[in-house]
């Protein structure tokens, strides 16, 4: 069993719980942590347990960053909208960066998560 983050900014909301709706049988079948609104709406729209962490511009991001570098968390999905500011851009690039340093799988599109989803 895996250990998968589950991250959306709001634009990508919708995208990120389609795939998981797509790819419920299979999530369902690994432990899953959400930043605080991906995770509830993934909940809510999928059924799928989540573990809730605080939103992101709250923390979330960290929350998730610290799991990475504890060796708490096997896979980040993280749907980055690469079309809109976010107030808390350091935050995001800091759980870039510590997913790329620790090795952990990261994927930024829906293309990427099929690939990573398929290989865990
Ligand atoms: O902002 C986020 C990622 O940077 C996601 O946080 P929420 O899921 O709480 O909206």
């Amino acid at each position: 069993m895996a250990r998968i983050g589950l991250v959306a900014h709001d634009d990508k909301k919708d995208d990120l719980c389609r795939w998981a709706e797509a790819h419920r049988d299979k999530l369902s079948q690994h432990e899953l942590w959400g930043t605080g609104t991906t995770g509830s709406r993934v909940t809510a729209e999928t059924g799928l347990h989540v573990h809730l962490l605080k939103s992101g511009p709250l923390g979330g991001d960290q929350q998730l960053g610290a799991m990475i570098c504890e060796g708490r968390l096997d896979v980040l999905i993280f749907f980055i909208d690469p079309l809109s500011a976010q107030p808390h851009d350091v935050d995001v690039k800091a759980l870039t960066r510590l997913a790329t340093l620790y090795d952990v799988p990261l994927a930024n599109n829906k293309s990427t998560a099929d690939a990573v989803l398929a290989a865990v």
